[in-house]
């Protein structure tokens, strides 16, 4: 690992016995890994950025692995830290490609990738390296969305954080696939009628901000689980702005109402559950608008939930 990466995977050294974290297990990624998580880092503004938002998520990838370090280490399978896929010269497209292939390289080597964006524009990113996984599988993916937005705006004008899963919709169309998309968090206030319209086209399972409470949640499980049930491979993408602005300040577009961690994790428990995850990606990050690495350290807490043994 190099030395910038490295930097990033500090801690606590206790010294009493079984007392391992995160940053003392991280490998570097390397072909013939043993099967486990692989962490590959997607930084990039420059989605939000087209898509007028707050920039600064290029810096996410390196919050979110700095605040994983800490964290207890309670896995039996190894992680691997892949480094960055960086885009920092505006060419956002050739960035998701390069995204895709790694992503593609690590699921034929048997790993879980773990995408750490960047702007949801890394979704189409992931999505082209599990679309070639699965294809040359013959898989059906699914893929869940927790978020306050749909990213579901018309990519003819221009492709941004705003249109990945409108792409993703195209392009499934495109080689003759179905697109199943569930999007759940959505807040209507701030998403569009021709954005709601559009969902309803695309045949989306929409849930409502407001619909997600603690006497709902086992009916939200149940629609969840019957969600993957129905595919053979999900994509997992986390939009921390689907958690409200107190618990996730550091976004470009924080959620006044939003869905707390501790009806979100539950939710993700289920999904987990299905053992149908083949690709977790956590979206939109802005350190520069975090509050005490609020925003990252609960994106490291969901990587910690969903990558444990069982
Ligand atoms: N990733 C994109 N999210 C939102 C941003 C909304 C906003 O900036 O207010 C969207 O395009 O809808
Ligand atoms: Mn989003
Ligand atoms: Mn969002």
């Amino acid at each position: 690992m190099h030395s910038e990466l490295a930097a990033l995977w500090q801690g606590r050294h206790d010294p009493e016995p079984d007392s391992p974290r995160w940053h003392q297990q991280i490998q570097p990624l390397a072909t013939n890994c043993a099967p486990g998580v692989a962490i590959l880092g997607f930084a990039c503004d420059e989605g939000v950025r087209r898509n007028h938002g707050r920039t600064g998520a290029f810096a996410a990838p390196a919050a979110i692995r700095r605040a994983l370090a800490n964290l207890a280490w309670h896995r039996s399978g190894p992680a691997y830290d892949g480094d960055d896929i960086r885009c920092d010269d505006g060419d956002l497209a050739a960035a998701q490609l390069r995204l895709g292939h790694q992503v593609a390289q690590a699921l034929a080597d048997g790993h879980l990738p773990l995408v750490f964006g960047g702007g949801h524009e890394v979704a189409y990113g992931s999505w082209l390296g599990l679309a070639a996984h699965a294809q040359s599988k013959g898989l059906r993916i699914g893929i869940i969305n927790f978020d306050a937005h749909f990213d579901l705006r018309d990519p003819s004008h221009v492709h941004s954080s705003g249109t990945p899963f409108a792409q993703i919709a195209e392009a499934s169309a495109s080689y003759g696939q179905a697109f199943r998309y569930a999007c759940l968090g959505v807040s209507r206030a701030s998403n569009t009628r021709a954005l709601f319209q559009r969902a309803a086209d695309l045949q989306v399972l929409v849930r409502e901000d407001h619909s997600i409470q603690t006497d709902t949640l086992s009916a939200r499980q149940a629609e969840l689980a019957d969600f993957c049930a129905n595919c053979d491979i999900v994509q997992l993408s986390i939009d921390l702005d689907v958690l409200p602005a107190c618990e996730a300040p550091g976004v470009s577009a924080p959620a006044p109402y939003g869905v707390p961690l501790r009806l979100l994790e539950p939710l993700l428990a289920s999904i987990k559950a299905s053992g149908k995850l083949g690709l977790i990606e956590l979206a939109e990050l802005n350190p520069h608008h975090d509050i005490d690495q609020r925003t990252a350290r609960v994106a490291a807490r969901l990587v910690h939930l969903l990558t444990l043994d069982t």
